[in-house]
């Protein structure tokens, strides 16, 4: 984001957003929780869903939302505000002749971050990947979620404070402590955050989202999917593929032909590509099989100009 500009994301409910059995009942405990002022936090491994669901929850919160990419470079003022700069002002009063009266005023200028303007305006924060900043970075939010106030050292010249807005939500997103960059976040943060954990969607929601995002026939999205979910379920300790492999290999299937009538060799070459690169090199032999299972197990449509693809 530029410095010295901010965007507040009006958030609506997606039409994309798919609400199974699974999704209402997470969705209405984090609502539930986040109601009753209590700061959420949706954890879970990468794919599961955690920022589609923080931004659904905060539209459905209904207020303007900020939002925040945790970052590593990170520090207190790219949360709180900043002196962006200094305006001079310099006066020179001559209108009597014989008196010149000058003035020499330097005066900082501040910026509130988007900590600072959601607390005041009472806003919605969704804090994704919020494990990315340094934990020095975040310890600002203790005081913030704790007794409701927002130190702002700086502002006007001086040490000011802005006392959290009633209004005000927050939604936290986190990948586990192992992932790549990822910082452990203080025990004083998580203690005061309701900690919601997402685990892998069933296998009537990534149907549904795989639906929601392609024009192909049901037999084919399902049987993407039931790959990949084996796949993950059997040779993957991070929930890798995830929904986003699904996704993938179904809409360029839908790209070439709608109905999804590719032939064995270009379903097993789109699956190789998408699939293997996520896979360590000791797995790859046995997903590989499992990839030309899945293929020859196609009940399909005969082929139209197959060839051409
Ligand atoms: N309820 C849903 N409806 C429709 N699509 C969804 C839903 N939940 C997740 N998705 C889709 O699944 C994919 C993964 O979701 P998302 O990016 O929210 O996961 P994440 O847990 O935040 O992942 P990461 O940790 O990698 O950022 C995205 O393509 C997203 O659009």
């Amino acid at each position: 984001m530029d410095r010295g500009r901010m965007t507040l994301i009006t958030s609506r409910p997606s039409l994309e957003f798919v609400e199974t059995p699974y999704i209402s009942k997470i969705s209405e405990k984090a609502l539930s929780y986040s109601s009753c002022g209590f700061p959420i936090h949706l954890s879970g491994p990468t794919g599961v869903g955690k920022t589609t669901l923080a931004m659904h929850v905060a539209a459905k919160i209904g207020r303007p939302v900020v939002l925040i990419c945790g970052d590593h470079e990170f520090g207190t003022s790219d949360l709180v505000g900043y002196v962006s700069g200094y305006r001079h002002n310099y006066t020179k009063d001559n209108f009597i002749r014989s008196v010149v009266k000058t003035e020499d005023v330097m005066t900082s200028q501040w910026f509130d971050n988007r900590l600072t303007v959601a607390c005041e305006r009472g806003l919605t924060l969704v804090y994704d990947e919020f494990t990315r900043s340094r934990p020095e970075a975040n310890n600002v939010l203790l005081s913030v979620l704790e007794s409701k106030i927002l130190p702002v050292s700086g502002r006007n010249g001086k040490e000011s404070y802005v006392r959290v807005h009633p209004d005000f939500r927050a939604i936290f997103t986190s990948n586990p402590e192992e992932y790549a960059g990822v910082y452990k976040s203080q025990d004083a943060l998580k203690d005061r955050l309701v900690t919601l954990e997402l685990s892998s969607f069933d296998e009537e929601t990534e149907v549904a989202i795989v639906r929601g995002r392609v024009d192909l026939c049901e037999s084919e999205i399902v049987r993407i999917v039931k790959l990949i979910r084996t796949i993950r379920n059997n040779y993957s300790d991070k929930l890798t593929p995830t929904v986003r492999s699904s996704i993938k290999i179904a809409k360029y299937i839908d790209f070439l032909d709608k109905k999804g009538n590719i032939s064995e060799d270009r379903f097993i070459e789109i699956c190789n590509d998408t699939i293997l690169p996520i896979i360590s090199s000791k797995k790859r032999a046995s997903v590989s099989r499992l990839i030309i299972d899945a293929a020859s197990n196609i009940e399909r449509e005969p082929y139209g100009n197959v060839e051409n693809y």
